[in-house]
């Protein structure tokens, strides 16, 4: 499944030579991924790194190569596929890092090495154990090395924000003299305020020599909420990238949200002057996308993408709001990709219908992937009297991650309640070979019964790391989304499902994680074979 290109790309500007472009640097993959419980794998990685392609982001950090083998591959990958946007790699002031963000990087159209050192007294000191001169000595040997292999070559001054503004200048002005063409301002901890952020911009705007042959770009943290803030603050005070993420996920409290970033420069044009390359119509879509890969849920009252952003519940709003739309909306919905206006699915809706909403909500379907969307709204449809378009939305992503094979659901009893023992009975079918196999099982409650059912039919145990409910649409008859987290031999496996029925939804959920392992490791034996076929072939 992929999400529709909208537009064309317009030819990149060069916020070197047009004062008010706003380059948009995209983390999502890199300090998105750290968030605790966001680790995506590869094909993830690739279907996000799409979506912002199509959202036209200029510059997608797809991970940090020395990192590990899947960070490298995932970088390499995304550098072959998508094309359009810059794609860059993270890596420490040291060879090894450099030369892997190299390699991962090989095959972008455009590619940017991204090198980073902390400045601070106190990374200086504890963590780095390296005084002044020594870290001005290796962040101009890494941004020296990465130029040796890149045109395009960025410097972070990890922890910018609590470093001595006249020493942040010196390293600013000794990594442009040595190359940088874009020197990151980073907000690490997130303990900046916007008037003080946007003074230390000013600072190295009259401090640093040379400061206009490099865009001067800024990474903010959100620990005390003010990474948007800072953001802006910045840009208004001569910055010219912002990096941000996708919903705002990242490191603890996360990094500056891309959505609320990119709308408020729109939205505050008069006030910004400012411009960005973002087709904000992509917006709801791929945040919908990240939080589905990733777990991470979005508040409703979260700015731009929650659902409650758009909603008007007070009637003197519902009334000025029918009136007049911008008595009380600064934003169009529609400009992020949300539909105002909702034409209303049910169980009597056809095809034509149904193609009609999947379009203007930005998906492209398979056929096959369609006619599996609609059997599954059609069902939905029987059970539930209104249909709302976060249910459909579920519908459709739920299909992105779902592992539908080998094992598939026949029929599921559960049984509980005050003084009973909770027990479960479950039939499943075995696709590839045709086999039934039903078994029960009593448990600590009907889930736990449930679970144990169907580690005793597919023959193996695992752990349940996390269980969560989460009802995702309105009503009695709301869809409950189940996301759950297990350890199969020392790796952690992610399932997610949403139905009616809660029952239903946790062994889908439980489900889609067993057969992702079982595939994962048939893929993994075949492999193997494979590898030990051609050394058999290339034995003299
Ligand atoms: C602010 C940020 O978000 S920066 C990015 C943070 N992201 C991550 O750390 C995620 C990926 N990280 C990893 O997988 C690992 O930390 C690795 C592979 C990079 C390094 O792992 P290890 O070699 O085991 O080192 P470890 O992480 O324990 O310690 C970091 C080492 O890098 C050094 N280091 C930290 N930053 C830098 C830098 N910018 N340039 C050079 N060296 C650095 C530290 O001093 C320490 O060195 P030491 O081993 O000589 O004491
Ligand atoms: C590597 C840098 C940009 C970073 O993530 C930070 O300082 O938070």
């Amino acid at each position: 499944m992929e999400k529709n290109a909208t537009t064309e790309r317009p030819e990149q500007i060069d916020p070197k030579t047009s004062d008010n472009r706003v380059v948009i640097f995209d983390t999502t993959l890199r300090d998105g991924e750290q968030s605790p419980g966001a680790s995506m794998n590869l094909s993830e990685k690739i279907v996000i790194a799409q979506a912002l392609r199509d959202l036209r982001v200029d510059v997608i950090e797809a991970g940090f190569p020395i990192a590990s083998p899947g960070d490298f591959e995932a970088v390499r990958a995304i550098a072959r596929q998508v094309q359009g946007p810059t794609i860059a790699g993270l890596a420490r002031c040291q060879k090894q890092d450099i030369d892997r963000a190299w390699d991962a990087l090989q095959d972008a159209t455009h590619k940017r090495i991204h090198v980073f050192l902390a400045t601070s007294a106190i990374h200086r000191e504890y963590k780095l154990n390296m005084a002044k001169e020594e870290i001005v000595r290796r962040a101009v040997e890494g941004v020296t090395m990465a130029r040796a292999y890149c045109d395009d070559v960025e410097f972070s001054a990890e922890d910018a924000a609590r470093t001595e503004p006249d020493f942040l200048a010196e390293v600013v002005e000794r990594v442009i003299e040595a190359g940088a063409t874009t020197v990151n301002i980073p907000d690490t901890v997130g303990y900046a305020m916007p008037n003080q952020f946007s003074d230390l911009i000013h600072h190295l705007k009259s401090h640093v020599r040379d400061i206009d042959k490099a865009i001067i770009s800024v990474h903010c943290h959100n620990d005390l909420g003010m990474a948007v803030a800072n953001s802006l603050a910045a840009v208004k005070a001569g910055a010219r990238q912002i990096e941000c993420t996708i919903n705002g996920i990242g490191e603890r409290a996360g990094n500056c949200s891309l959505e609320e970033a990119v709308m408020a420069m729109r939205t505050r044009r008069d006030y910004f002057d400012l411009e960005t390359n973002i087709n904000t119509r992509a917006i709801f879509p791929t945040s919908k996308l990240v939080s589905n890969i990733t777990g991470l849920h979005v508040q409703r009252n979260k700015a731009i993408v929650g659902q409650n952003a758009f909603a008007h519940e007070a009637g003197i709003h519902q009334h000025g709001v029918l009136k007049h739309q911008e008595t009380y909306e600064i934003m169009k919905p529609e400009d992020v990709g949300i539909k105002s206006n909702q034409l209303v699915l049910g169980k009597h809706s056809g095809r034509h219908a149904f193609r009609n909403w999947v379009e203007e909500h930005g998906y492209t379907l398979s056929d096959e992937e369609f006619q599996r969307a609609f059997e599954a709204f059609k069902v939905l449809a029987d059970k539930k009297k209104d249909i709302y378009d976060a249910d459909i939305e579920a519908l459709i992503e739920g299909g992105l991650n779902r592992q539908d094979t080998p094992w598939q659901i026949v029929s599921i009893q559960t049984n509980a309640g005050t003084n009973a023992i909770p027990t479960a009975t479950i039939a499943l079918l075995h696709a590839g070979e045709n086999r039934r196999v039903e078994e029960a099982a009593c448990g600590d409650g009907p889930v736990d019964a449930l679970y144990k059912a169907i580690e005793r039919v597919v023959g193996f145990r695992v752990r349940l790391k996390d269980y969560q409910l989460r009802s995702i649409t309105r009503g009695k008859d709301a869809q409950g989304e189940i996301s759950i987290a297990v350890e199969i031999d020392n790796r952690t496996y992610r399932g997610r499902s949403v139905s009616t029925d809660i029952m239903e939804a946790s062994a889908k959920a439980f489900l889609n994680v067993i057969n992702g392992y079982i595939n994962q490791r048939e893929r993994s034996l075949a492999n193997a074979a494979a590898g030990a076929e051609q050394l058999v072939g290339a034995r003299p």
